[in-house]
């Protein structure tokens, strides 16, 4: 038998109100081997995640990696830790905050909150949240420009598993994917451009490189669409910022396990352009929207000392889009589209406040 919450209802005769809620991955809460290992167990306990046979997983989870990662990974968060947290989770703050702003200048009255797939703050304490705001419809947005099973999907599955314990469920819309989206492109190439006019124009000798998180090969094969729209993201930006193929690299970073991932592999290709005489790189994480581990440690500062280190002479990192205005004029485009069609109820709902009145009736009556 399930178990459905006992929870407040919905406040008939108040206006009922529509929510927005960001989702990220999710960081740990400090950049030790504690926080590391609490959070690292959360996320690779995810089946969406790691799909491998539990029976064989867990002895090499609990007995290996749970052991020696959370040291290696806290001392890589350290170095890229802000003075206010974890910078996926300041830059998904900040970008809600922003976003509210946006859509409220553009006269949508919506609530507007965050959460983490992983780790603080949760997807059921934000549903929670917005539920006690009265917010009788949702909408859920991961910040995942290209869908995956590992990063999209199970975002939703997180609030799809608080909705199925919900006794008095809200209305519920969701994103996929905003991998084509023409604000999200337009910006990636805005910060191209505003990186190339503060650095220098590429030379004769230059590649610009995207480097997506990359995923196992195996879940392309078994029909997950992320490849594909990392791709299409990749020829759309290319074709806005003019760039031949040519000069384009489209690569797979974070490998994890031993297991072949999406290729080709980007910290090779940084080692195999530096020698074949490429001599400046510039490179950019398009399907992250803030800048985190991932991009900071592995990207800005592993990258270049490789590529460096390997014979390049420039190597540029260009920022996540972050808290970039055209970033969130986009995610208010990509809000106000999947709101369109949504009926409103502007005034309060005439069957609830019926219903309620009539629950009432029944209260007094069994009394
Ligand atoms: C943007 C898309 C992402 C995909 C796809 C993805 C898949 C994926 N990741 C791992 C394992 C790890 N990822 C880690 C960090 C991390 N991953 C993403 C995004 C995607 N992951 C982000 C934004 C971050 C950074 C989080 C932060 O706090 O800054 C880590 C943790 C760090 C470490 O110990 O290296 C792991 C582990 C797998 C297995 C996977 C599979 C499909
Ligand atoms: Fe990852
Ligand atoms: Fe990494």
């Amino acid at each position: 038998m399930p178990f459905f919450r006992p929870e407040p209802e919905f406040k008939h005769g108040t206006a009922p109100q529509t929510g927005v809620l960001l989702i990220n991955l999710g960081t740990p809460d400090a950049p030790t081997a504690p926080a590391l290992r609490r959070y690292l167990k959360e996320f690779l306990s995810d089946p969406r995640v790691v799909e491998i046979p539990r029976l064989i997983w867990w002895p090499i989870l609990n007995g290996i990696i749970l052991n020696t990662r959370p040291a290696k990974s806290a001392a890589k968060y350290a170095s890229v830790w802000l003075p206010e947290g974890s910078p996926l989770r300041v830059h998904t703050e900040r970008q809600a905050k922003l976003l509210k702003g946006v859509l409220g200048q553009a006269g949508h009255r919506l609530v507007v909150d965050y959460a983490m797939r992983y780790g603080q703050p949760s997807v059921a304490d934000a549903l929670e949240r917005l539920k006690q705001q009265n917010c009788t419809r949702i909408l859920l947005l991961p910040l995942y420009p290209q869908y995956a099973g590992s990063t999209s999907a199970t975002a939703l599955d997180a609030a799809y598993a608080w909705l199925q314990q919900s006794r008095n469920q809200p209305e519920i819309r969701a994103v996929r994917n905003f991998h084509d989206h023409p604000g999200y492109i337009a910006a990636l190439a805005a910060s191209v451009r505003q990186y190339w006019a503060e650095n220098g124009q590429p030379g004769p000798s230059y590649r610009l490189m995207l480097s997506f998180h990359g995923v196992p090969k195996r879940t392309l094969e078994l029909g997950d669409p992320y490849h594909c729209e990392c791709l299409k993201t990749g020829r759309l930006l290319s074709e806005a910022l003019g760039l031949p193929k040519e000069r384009v690299e489209i690569c797979f970073q974070s490998r994890f396990g031993k297991a072949e991932w999406l290729q080709p592999y980007t910290a090779p290709t940084l080692h195999r352009l530096a020698k074949e005489g490429v001599e400046r790189v510039d490179v950019i994480c398009p399907g992250f929207t803030s800048d985190c581990l991932e991009t900071l440690e592995e990207i800005a500062m592993e990258g270049k000392a490789d590529f460096l280190a390997a014979g390049g002479k420039t190597y540029g990192y260009i920022p996540c889009l972050n808290e970039r205005p055209d970033w969130i004029e986009a995610l208010a485009d990509i809000v106000t589209m999947h709101l369109s069609g949504w009926p409103t109820r502007e005034a309060p709902d005439q069957a609830a406040l019926e219903q309620s009145a009539l629950r009432a009736q029944a209260r007094g009556a069994s009394r």
